[in-house]
């Protein structure tokens, strides 16, 4: 086995006979920033699920290094608001934790401030921080985050995105974050992995407007964001299944029968 924290090979998920996840291949090596983009209902917090072992592939598999310890942060917290809880009662429903500890991790992700806060009255840019604190109270090998940034105003994302390279910088782990904001996670992140129910393509990100699998996958809003070079020459339907149309008018087509060649990163038949 590679020297990866996580490995997933040939993984499928279906629910209720549709198909979510088709043939899916990833790995996050240690230090490696690995950040999943795809449109909604792509199947990015599924293969999220399936990484953490919250659920059971179909087919395929999901290797984790031995003993691997995971720092998860969810896309969303739902807090009763008439439950009385602390930011510093929550962190330490992570085994272990006391005050200094707890105090120890909101620094780092700069929020000592709201320790003894109710956690329902703190900011939305509070809370994603202390989510990732109580990440990295696991002292995670790897860190999981499914978007991140959400409900954080523009000046935060870019610090949040700041933060979590300095966090990866500081503790060498892996990060597997679930992200919309390529523009904001373009310039931290080592590969980026194209989600579309199947991986459509994966590779290092580099500085482009308007590759046509971008506008595919992310409307006319495409070209404002910098993103990374690859081939998409493929269409998707409504499921996500390859279809044999190009995407964009004009995009050149190889394929010698269903109009369709796979790209580097383009593992699905
Ligand atoms: N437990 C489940 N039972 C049935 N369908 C599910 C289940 N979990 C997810 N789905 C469906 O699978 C599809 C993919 O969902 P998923 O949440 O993985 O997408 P996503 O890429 O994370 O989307 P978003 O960007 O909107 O968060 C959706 O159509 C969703 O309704």
């Amino acid at each position: 086995m590679s020297q990866a924290l996580i490995q997933l090979d040939g993984v499928a998920v279906s629910f209720a006979g549709q198909s979510v996840l088709n043939d899916v291949k990833l790995s996050v090596q240690p230090g490696e920033i690995v950040t999943l983009i795809g449109p909604n209902g792509a199947g990015k917090t599924t293969l999220v699920r399936a990484v953490l072992g919250l659920l059971q592939p179909d087919r395929g598999r999901v290797w984790r290094k031995p003993k691997l310890r995971i720092g998860y942060m969810p896309q969303k917290l739902h807090v009763d608001a008439t439950l009385p809880l602390s930011v510093l009662r929550f962190l330490r429903l992570v085994p272990g934790v006391n005050r200094a500890s707890a105090l120890a991790a909101l620094g780092e992700v700069g929020a000592e401030q709201v320790i003894d806060s109710p956690l329902q009255k703190i900011s939305g840019g509070e809370l994603q921080r202390v989510l990732l604190a109580r990440a990295l109270l696991r002292e995670p090998e790897l860190l999981v985050l499914d978007e991140p940034v959400q409900g954080v105003d523009v000046a935060g994302q870019a610090e949040l995105y700041r933060l979590i390279t300095q966090l990866r910088d500081r503790h060498g782990c892996g990060v597997l974050m679930v992200s919309h904001d390529l523009h904001l996670v373009m310039s931290t992140t080592d590969q980026v992995v194209c989600l579309n129910h199947h991986v459509c393509c994966s590779g290092h990100p580099e500085q482009v407007g308007s590759d046509p699998a971008f506008v595919e996958l992310f409307g006319q809003a495409a070209p404002a964001l910098a993103v990374y070079h690859h081939h998409h020459d493929h269409a998707h339907d409504l499921h996500g299944s390859v279809v044999d149309q190009p995407a964009q008018p004009g995009l050149k087509i190889l394929g010698p029968v269903s109009g369709h060649v796979h790209g580097d990163g383009c593992n699905h038949a």
